[in-house]
């Protein structure tokens, strides 16, 4: 179950999740969905891998994996030194300690009959056997350390703010010391002043405790803040990875330029381009449709599509300062040039 390998602390390989409806319902036909196809991750201790992609993607499904809430069709996964598709119906105690998560919805993750110094003081019984004031002294260290004075533990979740109760979500995971906590949509229901807030409190906490990410969310301004590295979804599978600034500002994947042009831009001439990009994408196709059974997920959106984009899913190409896309423009043996795509990039690489 344990793995020797000291490798990454996350190392996803040919990772594809499939849901199948057997039955027949007004709503449903039967079928298979696959949300998840063929994908690799990794993330090295400390660091942070923002996901990212519009709704639908497939995201969720690849935290869900980790987490062993949802079992792989294919693939593996590899976390915290454990092998994760070996674990029979019951997940070892070691790795949801190691493996921590924070959702969404901060209220609908805190049991409302309690105190926050009771929420968080629970782990610290069923994993350290801390009682007494032993505990208590560790659960304000805790809230200290998410930047909530103490007399917050004796309130229940609904006095606080979205915020607050966002900050108590990750006093609760960091509370048994993970090495690995999954932020899906972390900050997503909170009001966007309060959101760098909560995404400069993680790095905080990153700094001072060596743990490390997998940051969900569909918003890349967010996802760019958060992390180190960035890898963009489309409809079950990654597209582009790279270094964050690298993906931010020389994006090489049309759907990841897509993606940019939908973040505002303060700058007037940037602007301009975002408005001609966002024209380019809507002349190009409808945005939805059936997914396609093979070919590139992004060809019916696509302003460059070719006819073999419809045929074949791309291989990998590096990308000049970082990274790999998957996509046929770069001919998937050659060197990758995101300025073929991209105007900004002719103008940062001259
Ligand atoms: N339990 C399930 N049964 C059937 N289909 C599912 C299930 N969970 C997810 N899906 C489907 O898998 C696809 C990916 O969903 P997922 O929630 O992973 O996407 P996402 O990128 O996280 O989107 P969002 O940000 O809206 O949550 C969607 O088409 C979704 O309808």
């Amino acid at each position: 179950m344990k793995t020797t390998d000291p490798g990454p602390l996350l190392r996803v390989r040919n990772l594809t999740v499939t849901f199948t409806e057997r039955r027949s319902t007004p709503w449903r036909r039967p079928g298979a969905v696959t949300a998840v196809n063929d994908i690799d991750l990794d993330i090295e201790p400390g660091g942070t891998l923002g996901l990212v992609g519009e709704s639908g993607s497939g995201k969720s499904t690849t935290a869900r994996a980790v987490l062993r809430l949802v079992r792989p069709s294919g693939g593996s996964i590899e976390a915290a030194g454990f092998e994760v598709g070996s674990f029979g119906r019951r997940v070892p105690i070691a790795y949801r300690r190691a493996v921590q998560a924070v959702f969404q919805d901060p209220l609908g993750s805190l049991d409302p009959t309690k105190v926050i110094g009771d929420i968080v003081a629970e782990p610290l019984g069923i994993h350290f056997g801390l009682r007494g004031r032993e505990r208590d002294k560790r659960v304000a260290e805790l809230l200290d350390q998410v930047g909530l004075a103490s007399h917050h533990g004796g309130r229940y979740p609904y006095e606080l703010s979205g915020g607050q109760r966002q900050r108590v979500n990750i006093a609760r995971a960091l509370a048994v010391e993970p090495k690995l906590i999954i932020l899906d949509e972390p900050v997503s229901a909170l009001d966007v002043s309060v959101q760098s807030q909560v995404v400069n409190l993680l790095e905080d906490v990153q700094e001072r405790t060596g743990v490390a990410y997998l940051f969900v969310a569909h918003d890349l301004a967010v996802v760019r803040h958060a992390s180190d590295r960035i890898a963009v979804m489309y409809r079950s599978r990654i597209v582009e990875e790279g270094p964050a600034d690298r993906i931010c500002e020389r994006p090489a994947h049309p759907y990841t330029e897509a993606l940019l042009a939908a973040v505002p831009d303060p700058d007037p001439a940037r602007q301009r381009l975002q408005r001609e990009r966002r024209r380019e994408l809507r002349a190009a196709a409808p945005a939805a449709g059936p997914r396609p059974a093979t070919g590139c997920p992004f060809a019916a959106r696509c302003p460059h599509r070719m006819p073999v984009c419809a045929e074949t899913f791309p291989g990998w190409t590096p990308v000049p300062d970082g990274g790999r896309v998957a996509c046929h423009l770069f001919g998937g043996e050659g060197t990758a040039r995101p300025s073929d795509t991209h105007p900004d990039y002719q103008e940062t690489s001259r």
